[in-house]
């Protein structure tokens, strides 16, 4: 039987403001206006001598890191999210976990209050 693999998972939450530059001149989505995120980082690998893939703890204040740094802002004024969609805020989230956690498997960016998703697999 070959190595197990486990996918381990860590969610952490932020709200921000964004604006996104699509649709008619009056749109809403072209007003500036806030959402609450749930973003999910999980990390797909064989378990280590510690008996875990990562420890959930150092993939917790990485994802917390991240989250912190788009927490109450303006998504917008961020490198990368000129245009904030999930899709864009995922990767966003992506290039700055993976360099700590080569095994990132996948990022999922959650709008719960509006039921919207987008998952990210890498
Ligand atoms: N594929 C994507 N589509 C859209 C995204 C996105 O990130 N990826 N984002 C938006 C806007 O952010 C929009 O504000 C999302 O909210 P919306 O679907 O408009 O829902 P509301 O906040 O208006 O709440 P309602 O329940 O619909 O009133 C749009 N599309
Ligand atoms: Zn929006």
């Amino acid at each position: 039987m070959s190595e197990p693999v486990f996918e381990i998972t860590k969610a952490a939450h932020f709200d921000a403001a964004h604006y996104i530059e699509q649709g008619p001149g009056d749109h809403r989505y072209r007003r500036l206006h806030g959402h609450s995120f749930r973003v999910e980082a999980s990390v797909k690998g064989v378990m280590q001598p510690a008996g875990w893939v990562a420890d959930l703890e150092s993939l917790d204040v990485a994802l917390k890191a991240v989250a912190t740094e788009l927490d109450h802002g303006l998504l917008n004024d961020r490198p990368g999210l000129e245009s904030p969609t999930l899709e864009r805020i995922c990767l966003y989230f992506a290039e700055r976990l993976k360099p700590q956690f080569p095994g990132l498997s996948r990022v999922v960016l959650s709008r719960p209050t509006i039921g919207e998703s987008c998952a990210l697999t890498l």
